[in-house]
């Protein structure tokens, strides 16, 4: 049988000769597609490899009916549709590691670009300007650089500036202080990076959590005179805020990879002078181009001769007998891991999960996997699934250990998730009903009932009369509206938990105001 591959965007010739060489793989590289052209292409096609630029949409996933494999050539997959891909079975693939220090170095290179304005004396030369007091620049040795993001091209970023003599300082969720002296850098959270750094780069992912993380609020905390860059992704910093930042001053210059939309003809903070840009560079580098090329090409060889890929991102399909019995609990194992990271708001170092009732005897690592996938989203965001999530956390030296139990507090299934972290332990467990659905039933030693659904608030207090009515008064003044609510004590007059659900997200200011309140000891908002 022959295999069909389409190479869409443009990729190293050297990168896909493996795919070249395989006798039952036929390769066509047509770069030029039009959407609806590759809509109407897409049909014959095993495999599709692309980079950042083809949109792999929901829609051309839905025409795309022999479609198994997607390759992407590089590190982001925010253009392609992994929620549609997972659906219709077709696993995708990236190459994870090999741009890593292309990007790194194309970072220090806008650093230093902006540091001494090479790109703007270089064109006043060419435009016959020999102008040495305009282009005054500043030295990096001695000043701070602040990482936003420090997986792997933040700390190849960090070493790199060391190198140039920076101090170096790093706000990851991952990150530990004992990490950190290991690295010779410091760490400290989001605010004290942005508040301390003469220059500050950004190496998150894009996702919902990291979407114009450096905003107005983030600029107004920052030095006067901070130098911004950008070589991760559009969209992780906001442009409008940014231009007024710069226009005002407080931003001195900024240095830009990538862009909330690409590719575009003109852009209005192309033409402020303290602007240096680059076409999204960062992995264009002969040699980032044939690694990231040969390591996809290798993946789809082996997932379409049946064999386990290296670097997957989304779901593979599990055998149907496994997944029968499992599928229904894959949502509830999902939603406890992130209702309990969001109520440790703390990096997990330890996460044990128990089985019991009916699930003594299945198996059940893919509802660990599910559940770890639960807590790292929130971290890593939605490259996190139940293929490289066990992974992920070892990487974070995170231990995930699975126990089963004969203990079933009377449920005829139960999930208990325990999250361990520097400062405490904190469990959640939760059933599936027979017919109602997922439940969270039982929250530290707290017992509740309530769907892992929507908006939610866990409050501590202390149990005495008008705490609930103080509460109830600051949402109505904020206009949220309470939709269920569950209390529950430890003993009378000791302490004691409210769980609401309610109809929109609780924000700061109410959050802030609850908080005040003396009677109660935390207020958590939590999103599922
Ligand atoms: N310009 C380019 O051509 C180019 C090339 C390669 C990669 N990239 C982009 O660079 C980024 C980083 O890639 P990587 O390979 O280092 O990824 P990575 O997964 O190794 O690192 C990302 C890090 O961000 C951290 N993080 C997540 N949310 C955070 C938050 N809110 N605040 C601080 N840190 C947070 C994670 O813990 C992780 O350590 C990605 O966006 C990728 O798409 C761009
Ligand atoms: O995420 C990535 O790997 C980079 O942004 C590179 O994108 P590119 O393959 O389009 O250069």
């Amino acid at each position: 049988m022959t295999f069909h591959v389409l190479i869409t965007d443009p990729l190293s010739e050297e990168g896909i000769q493996p795919l070249r060489e395989a006798k039952n793989i036929h390769v066509v590289v047509d770069t030029e597609l039009t959407p609806e052209q590759l809509e109407e292409k897409i049909v014959g096609f095993d495999a599709l490899l692309v980079r950042s630029q083809t949109q792999v949409t929901r829609s051309l996933i839905s025409k795309a009916k022999n479609l198994k494999i997607i390759g992407r050539a590089g590190v982001g997959v925010d253009n392609i549709d992994l929620e549609a891909a997972t659906e219709h079975g077709i696993i995708v693939v990236n190459a994870p590691n090999g741009n890593t220090n292309s990007a790194a170095e194309h970072t220090m290179a806008m650093i230093m670009a902006l540091s001494r304005n090479i790109p703007q004396a270089y064109l006043a030369l060419k435009n016959h300007e020999w102008n040495r007091k305009k282009y005054v620049g500043v030295e990096l040795k001695d000043k701070t650089l602040g990482v936003i993001g420090l997986g792997r091209i933040g700390s190849e970023v960090a070493y790199r500036a060391k190198g140039q003599r920076m101090n170096v300082i790093a706000y990851d969720p991952f990150l530990t202080k004992e990490k950190a002296e290991k690295m010779g850098i410091g760490c400290g959270t989001f605010e004290e990076v942005i508040q301390q750094a003469d220059f500050i780069t950004v190496h998150t992912p894009l996702m919902k959590e990291t979407r114009h993380l450096i905003n107005a609020d983030a600029f107004a905390k920052m030095k006067d005179g901070v130098y911004i860059v950008n070589c991760a992704r559009g969209g992780i910093i906001d442009e409008d805020a940014l231009y007024d930042a710069i226009v005002s001053g407080k931003v001195a210059g900024a240095a830009l990879d990538v862009f909330e939309e690409e590719p575009f003809h003109e852009h209005r903070l192309l033409e402020l002078p303290q602007v240096v840009a680059t076409p999204h560079l960062g992995a264009s580098t002969v040699e980032a181009q044939e690694i990231v090329a040969i390591d996809v090409s290798r993946d789809v060889i082996r997932y379409l001769n049946g064999e386990p890929v290296k670097n997957p991102v989304n779901l593979p399909s599990l055998p149907k007998d496994v997944l029968a019995t499992i599928e229904p609990y894959f949502h509830l194992a999902e939603k406890l891991g992130a209702f309990l990271i969001d109520l440790v708001k703390e990096v997990a170092e330890e996460i044990h999960i128990y089985y019991s009732g009916e699930l003594y005897d299945v198996e059940v690592s893919p509802l660990t996997r599910n559940t770890v996938k639960g807590i790292l989203k929130r971290h890593l965001g939605s490259h996190v699934n139940d293929v490289n999530a066990l992974y992920l956390a070892e990487r974070r030296d995170i231990t995930v250990r699975e126990s089963k139990t004969s203990s079933n507090k009377g449920f005829t299934n139960l999930i208990t998730v325990e999250i361990k972290t520097k400062s405490q332990t904190r469990r959640v467990s939760g059933t599936l009903l027979n017919g109602l659905g997922p439940r969270i039933v039982k929250v530290d030693d707290y017992s509740v009932d309530v769907t892992p659904k929507g908006h939610m608030v866990f409050i501590q207090h202390i149990d005495m009369p008008g705490v609930i009515g103080r509460m109830g008064s600051i949402l109505a003044k904020h206009d949220i509206n309470i939709a269920t609510m569950q209390v529950d004590r430890s003993d009378v007059g000791g302490s004691a938990m409210m769980m609401l659900t309610i109809d929109r997200h609780l924000d700061d200011a109410a959050l802030e105001e609850l908080k005040k309140l003396q009677e109660i000891n935390d207020v958590v908002a939590i999103d599922l």
